[in-house]
């Protein structure tokens, strides 16, 4: 577990002018909300892309990048200032190991977080996948279980390899829109968003291409398909999610050894088994001996 200290965010200096001055913008805004810190947590299978992700934010390799399962040392944190604002990217290795999610690794970065704030969570996954089952939902349940669900009102999804044409001869607005949707039904069922809170934790999907081949724009910007320029793009929605509301997650020891935090509601369930007992299951029985005693027989009988 590696932790890099705070150098100057030079990267951005890699970036086109376009993209440099909306990313200043961004801070600046930030800092006019008083918000000098952002520390992301980049969390997600193996191999969906989330090294990738933060060398593509930092503008430099600080994260080694592999085709094959990593061996690089995670959870990693990168720390970059620019104009008086730190930002922390903390990269984390693959949740899911011989198709069950690794509670090892989930506890490993439990533990590397102590006494950090999470402000936001970056959720994963690749556009160009086209089935989402139960092992996403454990994924996300995981998460979930780990730092509450309040963790989601400051989650994204990311979707990297999102340089492709769509399957069946669809848009790649609509390709997007189906897998988004397919996906964020996944993450509210794990992360236990019920239909009416979907308002309160919107949880933005973000689209993003990491590859070198990635097209640009007359700026020189690296642009999806539908030519939005992702870098700033995603900015911009980290960004709108961290001044949205919502407060940044303590990782303190309570909650890394404490009860699940979405399992204190457990508590209560002993008092309502003996509520049900006594109020309902006895009443109940009660009405059917009255029932039975007051039956009238046949004559037969
Ligand atoms: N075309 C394309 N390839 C990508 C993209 N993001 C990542 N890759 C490639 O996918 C492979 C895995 O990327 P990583 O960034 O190492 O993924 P990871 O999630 O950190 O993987 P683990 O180390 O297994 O947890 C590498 O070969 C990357 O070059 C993307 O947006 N587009």
């Amino acid at each position: 577990m590696a932790a890099q200290l705070g150098r100057e965010w030079t990267g951005i200096q890699q970036f086109p002018a376009a993209t440099q001055t909306k990313l200043h913008e961004l801070l600046g805004k930030l800092k006019e909300q008083n918000v000098s810190t952002l520390t992301i947590l980049v969390m997600g299978k193996g191999g969906v892309g989330k090294s990738s992700i933060v060398n593509s934010i930092i503008g430099e390799r600080v994260v080694p990048v592999s085709a094959f399962q990593s061996e690089n040392p995670r959870p990693m944190m990168v720390s970059r200032t620019r104009l008086g604002f730190t930002l922390n990217l903390i990269d984390t290795p693959g949740l899911v190991e011989g198709g069950y999610v690794n509670d090892q690794a989930l506890q490993i970065i439990k533990n590397f977080l102590l006494n950090k704030t999470i402000d936001v969570l970056l959720y994963v996954d690749r556009l160009d996948a086209y089935r989402v089952d139960n092992l996403d939902r454990q994924v996300v349940k995981a998460i979930t279980d780990s730092f509450g669900k309040e963790i989601w009102r400051r989650g994204l999804v990311v979707l990297t390899h999102a340089q492709l044409s769509p399957p069946d001869g669809l848009m790649y607005d609509d390709f997007f829109f189906r897998r988004s949707e397919a996906l964020l039904k996944v993450v509210r069922l794990g992360a236990k968003i019920k239909k009416q809170d979907i308002k309160n934790t919107p949880i933005p999907v973000v689209l993003v291409e990491n590859s070198g081949r990635c097209n640009k724009n007359e700026s020189d910007e690296k642009i999806l398909p539908n030519g939005t320029a992702w870098i700033p793009n995603l900015v911009q929605t980290i960004t709108d999610v961290v001044l949205s509301g919502g407060t940044g997650i303590l990782v303190d020891k309570k909650l890394i050894e404490g009860p699940n935090p979405n399992d204190r509601g457990k508590l209560v369930i002993p008092f309502i088994l003996a509520f049900q007992y006594f109020f309902v299951i006895k009443r109940i029985e009660k009405w059917i001996r009255d029932d039975i005693a007051s039956e009238s027989r046949p004559s037969w009988a």
